[in-house]
Formats: C-alpha cells, sequence, structure tokens
C-alpha cells in the first residue's frame, strides 16, 4: 500500500523530484506532440537570435559599411527581405506551436480528470462518510484547474525561453564576450533571490488551496438544498454568511499576498535589464577609446543591445514560470495523494461471478465490524479527516461491543502522530441465515447497528472477522459488480438525480422500454401520481428530488429497484418521514417489492415484522433474539419491550408525521408520540 506523504511546505521541494515522472506519465501519450512542440520551439528560439545578426550586417555592411563605401542598396534590400521572413517563419511557427501546446495540455488534463474521478468512484462508502463532500469536489476542479498552466503553456514556456536564453547569451558572446559578462554579472545574485521568493509563494499557494477548498466544502454545505433548508429552518443564514464571509477575506488576502510575492524581486530584475544598455554603451565607449580592445563596431554594438534586450522578457519569465512550476507542484501533490489512496474494498483476483439462477440465501457467520477510524490526509483540506485504505482482518473479538476491535494502521498524517482512537465493534458476533425469498426483519433501538449489519450483504463495507455469504459465495470471492446486480437496495432517504423520472427509472436499468417503466412505476403504486405532473414521465424530479414529496421519491425508488430486480432486496424502511396516506400507498408498493425476493428490511412496520418469516432483534450491535413474531413475543424479552413500546403491544401499525397509523386502519392525528 502507497502511503500519502505529508505536504509540508519544507518537504515539496524534496519530493519534487518524485512527481516529475508521475507528471510525465500524464504527458507521455502525447509524446509524439510534445517532440513536434519541442522541434518548433527550438526552431523558432534560434530564429529569434538570427534578426540581430542581420541588424548588425544592416549597419556595418550595406547602410554605413566600415570600408568607407557608400550605401549597398541591393544587399539592404536582401537584408530587409530575410528579416521579414525571419519574422513571418516565427509567428507561423508560434500560432502551431500554441494549438498543439493548449491541445496536448487540455487532453492530458482530461485525462488527469477523468482517472481521479474514476478512482474515487472506486473508494469505499466509508472514504466518503468521512470527507467532505466539497474537499473532493475542490480537489477534482480547483486543484486540476491549478495544475492547467503546467500542462498547457508552462513546459513549453520553459523550453522555449531557456532555448532563447542560451541562444541569446551565445550570439552575446559571439559578439563580445567583455560586454557580456557586464550583462551577466548580477544573474547569479538574481537566481538566488528567485528560489527564495519561490519557497514564499509556495507557502502562500498552499494556504490559497486550503481555504479555496474551505470555501468550496462551505458552498456546498450550506447552498445544497438540504443545506439551506437547515439554514433556514435553524435560522442560520447570518452565520452561514460570517462562515463564508469569514473564508472570503482570507482568501482574499492570500490572494493579493500571493500575486504580490516577488513583485519586488521582478521590479530589480526589470530596472537591472533596463540600464544594462547604458552600461554596456559605457563599457564600449571605454573599451573603444582603450584601444587595447577590441574593435566595437557600431553594427556589433545595435546587435548586442537589441539581443540584451531580448533576454529580458525571457529570462523573467523563466523565473517567473519556475514559481508557477513550484506552485503547481504543491497541487500535483494533492491530487496525487488522492490518486494514491488504495480502495479498501475491490474485486480479490480470483473473483467469482455470483452465478445468475443463484436463489439468493444470505448468510452471515459470526461476523464482526468496527468503522474505521478516519485518519488525516497530510495535504490536509481545513477539516479533511479523510479515511484510508486499513489493513483488514486479525485481533480483537468479543462481547457487547466493548472488546477491541483489530487494530488498523492508519496511514501516516501529521508524519505518524496521529493515534486511532480505540473502536467499537458496530456488528459483533453476528451469525444469521436468511433462505431464500424469505422474509427477515432487523428490529432494535436506534443504533443498535441495523442499518450496518445490512450494509455488509453487499460489501458496502467490509467484515473484520467471520463472512458474508450469498449462496455459499463469501461476498468478498464475488465480484463487485455481480453482488451489486444481485442486491437491491432502498434506502430511507432514497437518492434521485437531477433528471427526469424516465431517467432516474432507468438508472436500474438502462434499455427499460417504456413498458416496463410504466409497470414498475404501476407495481410501486407512483404510475398515475407520475401521470398528474404536466410532464408525465419526463418531469424534472429537481436536484435530489427535492421536487418530490418523501412518499413520492421512496415509491420512484421502489420502482426503481423493481426495474433492477435484484434476488436480495435491502429495505429500510421509512414511515416516520411519511404522512399516513402517503405511508399506506408506499407499504402497498413494499408489499409488490418484497415478493419472490429475498428481503432483509430494517422494519418500522407492525405488518413488515408481523408477516416476517424470520425476525432478528438487534442490541449493541449484537443479535440478542431470533424467530418469529409469536415466538419472540412468548419470550418476554426485548422484543416484547419493543413491542409494547413501539406498536402499542400490537394495536400501532407505524407511526407518521401527520399521526399514528393503527392496526385496524385509523388514524389518529396529530402524533402524541413520533420517536420511536
Ligand atoms: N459511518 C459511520 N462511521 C462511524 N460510526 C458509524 C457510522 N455509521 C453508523 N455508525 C455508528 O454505528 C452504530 C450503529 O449504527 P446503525 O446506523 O447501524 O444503527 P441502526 O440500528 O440502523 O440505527 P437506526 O435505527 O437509528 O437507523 C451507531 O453507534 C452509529 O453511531
Amino acid at each position: 500500500m502507497r502511503s500519502a506523504q505529508p505536504l509540508s511546505s519544507s518537504k515539496v521541494s524534496d519530493s519534487e523530484s518524485s512527481l516529475l515522472p508521475r507528471i510525465w506519465a500524464l504527458l507521455r501519450p502525447y509524446r509524439g506532440w510534445l517532440a513536434l512542440v519541442g522541434a518548433a520551439i527550438v526552431v523558432s528560439a534560434l530564429l529569434g537570435v538570427v534578426p540581430p545578426f542581420l541588424t548588425r550586417a544592416v549597419f556595418d555592411r550595406a547602410l554605413f559599411p566600415t570600408d568607407g563605401s557608400g550605401v549597398h542598396l541591393t544587399l539592404l534590400l536582401w537584408l530587409v527581405l530575410a528579416m521579414i521572413a525571419v519574422t513571418l517563419v516565427s509567428s507561423l511557427i508560434s500560432v502551431g506551436q500554441s494549438y498543439l501546446t493548449t491541445k496536448v495540455g487540455n487532453l492530458s488534463m482530461a485525462d488527469l480528470r477523468e482517472r481521479l474521478f474514476a478512482h474515487l468512484e472506486k473508494m469505499e462508502l466509508a472514504f466518503f462518510t468521512s470527507t467532505k463532500t466539497g474537499s473532493i469536489q475542490s480537489r477534482l476542479a480547483n486543484d486540476v484547474g491549478g495544475v492547467r498552466s503546467v500542462l498547457t503553456s508552462t513546459a513549453s514556456s520553459i523550453l522555449s525561453n531557456a532555448v532563447t536564453v542560451a541562444a541569446s547569451l551565445i550570439a552575446m558572446v559571439l559578439l563580445s564576450w567583455q560586454l557580456t559578462l557586464l550583462a551577466v554579472a548580477l544573474l547569479p545574485g538574481f537566481v538566488y533571490l528567485q528560489r527564495r521568493v519561490g519557497a514564499r509563494r509556495r507557502v502562500l499557494a498552499r494556504k490559497t488551496q486550503e481555504s479555496l477548498s474551505d470555501m468550496t466544502a462551505i458552498t456546498e454545505e450550506a447552498l445544497s438544498v438540504s443545506g439551506v433548508l437547515l439554514t433556514k429552518v435553524f435560522n442560520q443564514s447570518e452565520a452561514e454568511l460570517a462562515r463564508y464571509r469569514s473564508e472570503n477575506a482570507r482568501q482574499t488576502e492570500l490572494q493579493v499576498r500571493q500575486a504580490m510575492a516577488g513583485q519586488g524581486f521582478f521590479a530589480v530584475v526589470g530596472t537591472f535589464m533596463a540600464i544594462t544598455p547604458a552600461l554596456v554603451y559605457l563599457l564600449a565607449g571605454y573599451l573603444i577609446s582603450d584601444g587595447s580592445g577590441p574593435a566595437i563596431s557600431a553594427g556589433t554594438l545595435v546587435a548586442f543591445s537589441t539581443l540584451q534586450a531580448r533576454l529580458l522578457q525571457p529570462l523573467v519569465s523563466l523565473m517567473r514560470v519556475t514559481l508557477d512550476v513550484q506552485t503547481s507542484m504543491a497541487l500535483f501533490r494533492r491530487i496525487f495523494e488522492y490518486l494514491d489512496l488504495q480502495p479498501a474494498i475491490v474485486d480479490r483476483p480470483a473473483a467469482v461471478e455470483l452465478p445468475a439462477d443463484s436463489p439468493g440465501k444470505v448468510e452471515l457467520d459470526d461476523v464482526h465490524f468496527a468503522y474505521p477510524t478516519p485518519v488525516r490526509l497530510s495535504t490536509a483540506d481545513p477539516d479533511p479527516v479523510a479515511l484510508r485504505s486499513l489493513g483488514r482482518g486479525g485481533g480483537g473479538g468479543g462481547m457487547r461491543g466493548f472488546s477491541a476491535p483489530p487494530t488498523r494502521t492508519p496511514v501516516a498524517a501529521d508524519e505518524g502522530r496521529t493515534e486511532p482512537r480505540p473502536r467499537r465493534w458496530a456488528v459483533a458476533g453476528t451469525s444469521l441465515v436468511v433462505e431464500p425469498g424469505q422474509l427477515a426483519a432487523f428490529v432494535g433501538p436506534s443504533g443498535a447497528g441495523k442499518t450496518t449489519l445490512c450494509y455488509l450483504v453487499p460489501r458496502l463495507y467490509e467484515v473484520d472477522r467471520g463472512a458474508v455469504r450469498i449462496d455459499g459465495f463469501d461476498v468478498r470471492d464475488l465480484t463487485m459488480s455481480s453482488l451489486a446486480d444481485a442486491v437491491g437496495m432502498v434506502t430511507q432517504d432514497p437518492y434521485l438525480f437531477h433528471a427526469s423520472i424516465a431517467d432516474n427509472l432507468r438508472y436500474a436499468k438502462p434499455d427499460a422500454t417504456d413498458a416496463e417503466l410504466h409497470d414498475a412505476a404501476t407495481a410501486a403504486n407512483i404510475h398515475d401520481r407520475i401521470l398528474a405532473f404536466d410532464d408525465s414521465y419526463d418531469t424534472l424530479v429537481g436536484e435530489r428530488g427535492f421536487r418530490l414529496s418523501g412518499g413520492e421519491k421512496q415509491r420512484l425508488a421502489i420502482a426503481r429497484v423493481l426495474l433492477k430486480n435484484p434476488r436480495v432486496l435491502i429495505l429500510d424502511e421509512a414511515t416516520s418521514a411519511l404522512d399516513t396516506v402517503s405511508e399506506r400507498l408506499v407499504q402497498r408498493a413494499l408489499a409488490e417489492v418484497m415478493r419472490g425476493r429475498t428481503t432483509l428490511a430494517i422494519a418500522h412496520r407492525l405488518s413488515t415484522i408481523a408477516h416476517a418469516d424470520v425476525i432478528f432483534v438487534i442490541d449493541e450491535g449484537e443479535l440478542v433474539e431470533r424467530g418469529t413474531h409469536a415466538e419472540l413475543l412468548a419470550r418476554q424479552g426485548l422484543y416484547a419491550k419493543l413491542h409494547a413500546e413501539q406498536f402499542g403491544g400490537g394495536q400501532v401499525e407505524c407511526r407518521c408525521t401527520d399521526g399514528v397509523r393503527f392496526t385496524d386502519g385509523t388514524v389518529l392525528a396529530p402524533s402524541s408520540s413520533r420517536e420511536y
């Protein structure tokens, strides 16, 4: 396992060398084009030093021949034509080169974005439950966007400027080494200064990016539909604004500081380069009047000054670009850190497909599971508790969730000083069997571990000890894709995409015909409701389905799972979020979806429990009772207690937002007690 590396400002440069091969790997697919770009750059840089020599010839041979003869008009004409041709060819090459670099840069950036997206999609659920969505989005958008310049223009700009500087220097030495010495005397000092400025800008760039990531996270949290809802209900608009305002101010300050860092340095470099010609003329005067030095013609002096002036722009660009590269390295590091996260739950090398005709028997064999300890990523976002893939298995075991779960090694964060907090079993020593086609109801107090237990079946989390099997296959030996096809889920708050109803339904079966959609919706009790919408099946559901009521969303989710037609269904019944009318509609839809398939229901309705073939009572992560409704009531244990408390000893069917529905069909509103 590759571990994420800490990003501290002092560490960045240490590891730049290790980043370069990885950055090159991004560009490698386009190396043919890059070679072409390189050739174009070298040719145009070399062409760039030709005009000063032509200028010298114009002065010393055509206009004011040093032998004292008159103006050579024909030669002048040819020299002028050559100057025009060189400029034209350079311009044409430069257009082609810009096209190629932009294209290569954007293509490699698209590759990087896609790789990051694909990689994040493979990460286990635990990674997302412990990482801010905004932070993930920030790395995908801001960080990848931030390295755009490196991949588009920086590399070519470095090459082009370096070749121009080298060619100009050689040409200057050829013209006069004494004048060249004067012109470059201060360069080593500049390089030293530039390194110091670079280090400062790098620190500022990292802080700016972290702040940007925090702002994205705040925006994502506060301006999502759920966030806005929460803000309004709790009257926290001002607090949210204050949080945003403070981060915004920090961002502004950092941006200004980052932009200004090094401006003084560039001003010094610029001033020096600007006054160099004057110094050159002075030195030339001494050399000529001294008589001992080389004869410096007027043409040589003009050509030298032109070259020296040409040196300024590429030299400053080169220094700026070096700073940009250092900044981008920090961003690359953040991106590669995500790419280095190893998904904890992946197909084993010898993973097999679950046979298509397998009946759907679910078995848990001495299952232990504890939620992994979240650890900090080293290139931390301000609140980036990001979970690492963690070693599995081994250690621990025991009773009542207070024994020690296996210690997993968190990825080094804060240079290894993060101690994992003691964890407790969320599921401890559970063994059970649900036969094909059976309805198994899971009941227990809130937080007992029912949801966690059910999530282990589709391998959303990996067991620490024991095994979960479907039709005798350990789920860890099955391919993720065949397992996902076999197990369907209807969660408490079903997720819908911001798309049409039809598109949301086809998510389960992309090739479903309209007739199939209608059949599934009819079975889920939602077809007539859909027809009542203005755009029928083409109605947009709004972000996360917010334009639909809770009951409508649930019935759509049921229709969706009907289209998927899984052998095993996991059902998290949510009645407390529904009103009694919707609840009745949902219940009928559920009866339809449960028929003929193995169902594991986290039950909140008495009827589901009463009709269950087997009931499992969970408490503090452990399976404490099992049996049928009658058997468990007779036992007078936890089930009997819950039955008395939650279901009024058998009179209450379920509790809804607007009241209690009794088993005889009557409804009492408003609800006297909604919590259970
Ligand atoms: N992502 C998570 N990370 C860490 N702990 C978690 C996570 N999800 C749940 N837990 C903890 O695991 C325990 C079991 O939670 P779980 O959601 O499985 O209970 P539940 O029986 O389904 O509860 P409810 O009926 O209220 O939904 C709880 O203590 C809960 O706080």
